[in-house]
């Protein structure tokens, strides 16, 4: 599969004085493909998302078209068009879903475009509601969302920054079983264009909706494969110690 954009990485080590919570991870994320990261507590998956986003300091490479992220600051890699969201919403409660998505599309806009939308919504803007859903609620304050709206809107906030490459940090935690449907959903919608990374821990959705699954372990890559590879990997089952990944998953 060709794929225009896609984060290779290798050798990717992050080193806390001296305990290394990543060693030598090599991993590529493709576009097009919805890729989740699991692994025990503690495994190293936020901190690998951490090092590739510029929130700590990771050594090895991690190549983004003729970019090498672990050389840019955090604004830079987000200009280049990779996001991430948190474990918790980092979303304006006080500001309405448009407001925060014209905030957020704000990093990238040009001027005809902040002309434009003086006059109503950026077409991207309206774009971006639709696809998560929140078209209806445009007006609504963050802070009163839903859980779920959240998370949605902050998958919003990435898309009208137009981000290729999107970090999403246990997104469906604290979700519904509709909700993660519909979560599911939307990853797959945005996901042909796209490169799309998942911490998570629920299995269910990952067995749902995972196309390749890498799994850390003590801040290496122990196994990657289809959700089948890696439930029938003995090398997996020896780390989740003869019980169900679900057990070990949810610490
Ligand atoms: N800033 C830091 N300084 C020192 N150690 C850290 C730091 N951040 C994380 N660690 C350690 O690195 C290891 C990996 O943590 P990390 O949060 O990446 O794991 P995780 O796989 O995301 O776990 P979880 O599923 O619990 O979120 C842990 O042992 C953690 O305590």
């Amino acid at each position: 599969m060709t794929s225009q954009y896609y984060v290779e990485v290798q050798g990717l080590t992050v080193d806390f004085d001296g305990f290394k919570a990543n060693e030598g991870v090599d991993v590529t994320f493709l576009q097009g493909r919805i890729h989740f990261l699991i692994g025990p507590n503690g495994a190293g998956k936020t901190t690998l998302v951490d090092a590739l986003t510029g929130l700590v300091k990771g050594t090895g490479r991690a190549r983004y078209g003729n970019k090498d992220l672990l050389a840019l600051k955090s604004h830079q890699i987000s200009r280049a068009g990779v996001g991430r969201t948190f474990q918790t919403a980092t979303v304006f409660e006080e500001l309405s879903v448009l407001q925060n998505l014209d905030i957020a599309g704000g990093v990238h806009r040009r001027a005809w475009g902040m002309l434009r939308a003086r006059k109503g919504i950026p077409d991207y803007v309206a774009e971006a509601m639709e696809t998560v859903g929140l078209a209806d609620l445009r007006d609504r304050p963050a802070g009163i969302l839903a859980h779920g709206q959240k998370q949605w809107l902050e998958i919003g906030m990435l898309l009208v920054q137009d981000a290729k490459v999107m970090f999403l940090d246990e997104t469906v935690a604290g979700m519904s079983h509709e909700e993660r449907d519909q979560t599911g959903e939307l990853l797959r919608r945005i996901a042909p264009s796209r490169t799309i990374v998942v911490i998570e821990h629920d299995m269910d959705f990952v067995r749902n909706h995972a196309d390749v699954v890498t799994v850390l372990h003590a801040g290496k890559v122990l196994a990657e494969g289809s959700v089948a590879e890696i439930q029938a990997d003995a090398r997996v089952q020896e780390v989740y110690l003869g019980r169900h990944i679900e057990e070990v998953s949810h610490g």
